[in-house]
């Protein structure tokens, strides 16, 4: 039977699991185990804690006592936490409990090895300033639990992030960005201008969502758990690595990768007028675009694409298909092309361009859903479609 009985701070206490969860029952003092996973303990109610799996960060024994920690919410909406349940094993030999905690990480982790090895970047400066202080009481404890071995960097100044993925060595299981999207932007550029650039581009990025806007994490881990430090390391731990397209752009001679949004125009501006609300969090978006909105001023741009699909509905079907698994992703990602080769252009290509030029507010383009928690500004944006989905605010009379 795959129960364990402890004795944690003076309850009996069993431990056990199934292929969904890890159940923690307080016990009848005499070692009647109650049946359910809620009864009546003494005089006061006994509750049964139910732990999917997936959350559950480690398990040990040392000494004739187990230890096994998990990831838990204290309400229905509420943020995830670390938690631990620990006590001394009863009536059973040691080699069956060091089984037991085999087991139950087999099952957590599916097969895959818990003790990863992370490349960590702190950005003390990006959103509210607070990244250095949620990663030390939060995310680093869940890493060390797992048995991680960290190397951790405290970014500088601007443009560390660039360097130091530039430099950085092979091997990494996973390059952790505690920060906001900001400095994955870095980080992507710096691995651009690495001496083995495809290799070092299958290192999983994974966001901790410490910036502003946080629209990656908030892509990958959905609305509730998108800005979530505790969510998102569990991520590292046990997320599947996913390929996602990536643009190039080009400046005047500049040449830059980006993953989730150009933009011209108000929504451009934004961002940079309002640097000196930073301790808004997100909410200084909000804040600019209603000024900007109410300012209209206009900007003008000549825009040329090649355009694939115009009709919203279609757009939906397809994403609606690829959501229900009936059109599969692309099975072959194209090889990365190599800086210095140009993109045709609508002067130099056959193929069909479509022309825009007409004075607008802003144009944003980019992948998504989300770029902050109160912008969805491409909802029908897949990670791998080979699109760059393109919106564009043009300006019309209020009269
Ligand atoms: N120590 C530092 N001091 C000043 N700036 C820094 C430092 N470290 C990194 N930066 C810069 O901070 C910028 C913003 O960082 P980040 O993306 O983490 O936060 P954000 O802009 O608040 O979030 P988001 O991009 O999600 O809106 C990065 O582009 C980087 O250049």
């Amino acid at each position: 039977m795959n129960q364990l009985l402890i004795d944690s701070r003076g309850v009996s206490t069993s431990l056990r699991f199934n292929e969904a969860s890890f159940f923690i029952e307080p016990t009848q003092l005499d070692g009647h185990n109650s049946s359910c996973c809620a009864g009546i303990y003494a005089d006061r109610e006994v509750k049964c804690t139910e732990v999917p799996l997936r959350n559950v960060i480690y398990a040990k024994v040392t000494s004739g006592v187990i230890e096994v920690q998990y990831l838990v919410r204290k309400g229905k909406e509420s943020s995830l936490n670390l938690a631990t349940t620990a006590g001394a094993v009863q009536n059973e030999d040691s080699t069956r409990v060091k089984k037991w905690c085999e087991a139950l990480l087999l099952a957590a982790y599916q097969g895959a090895n818990p003790s990863k090895n992370l490349k960590v970047l702190v950005n003390p400066y990006g959103g509210k300033g607070k990244a250095r202080a949620s990663y030390v009481s939060k995310v680093e404890p869940i890493f060390l639990a797992a048995g991680c071995t960290l190397d951790v960097t405290y970014t500088t100044h601007g443009g560390h992030a660039i360097e130091i993925a530039r430099e950085m060595k092979l091997g990494y299981d996973a390059l952790v960005v505690v920060s906001g999207d900001g400095l994955i932007h870095e980080v992507l550029n710096g691995i651009d201008q690495h001496e083995h650039r495809d290799q070092a581009f299958c290192i999983p990025i994974a966001p901790i969502p410490t910036g502003s806007g946080n629209g990656m994490s908030l892509n990958l881990l959905g609305l509730q758990d998108g800005l979530d430090v505790c969510a998102a390391a569990l991520n590292v731990l046990k997320g599947q690595p996913l390929k996602t397209d990536l643009f190039s752009f080009t400046q005047g001679n500049l040449r830059r990768i980006s993953f989730m949004s150009q933009t011209i125009g108000i929504t451009a501006d934004i961002d940079i007028d309002t640097e000196h609300l930073r301790w808004m969090g997100d909410t200084r978006f909000v804040i600019g675009y209603i000024r900007a909105v109410i300012a209209r001023k206009s900007c003008p741009i000549e825009l040329s694409m090649k355009v694939v699909e115009q009709d919203k509905s279609r757009m939906m079907d397809v994403l609606h298909a690829r959501r229900a698994g009936e059109s599969p992703s692309p099975s072959s990602v194209p090889s990365l092309h190599s800086a210095d080769k140009k993109p045709d252009s609508p002067s130099s290509s056959h193929e069909e361009w479509t022309r825009f030029k007409r004075p607008i507010l802003w144009m944003y383009a980019g992948k998504g859903p989300f770029v902050s928690r109160d912008l969805m500004q491409f909802p029908v944006s897949l990670a791998d479609d080979g699109l760059i989905d393109i919106s564009i605010q043009e300006i019309v009379s209020t009269l």
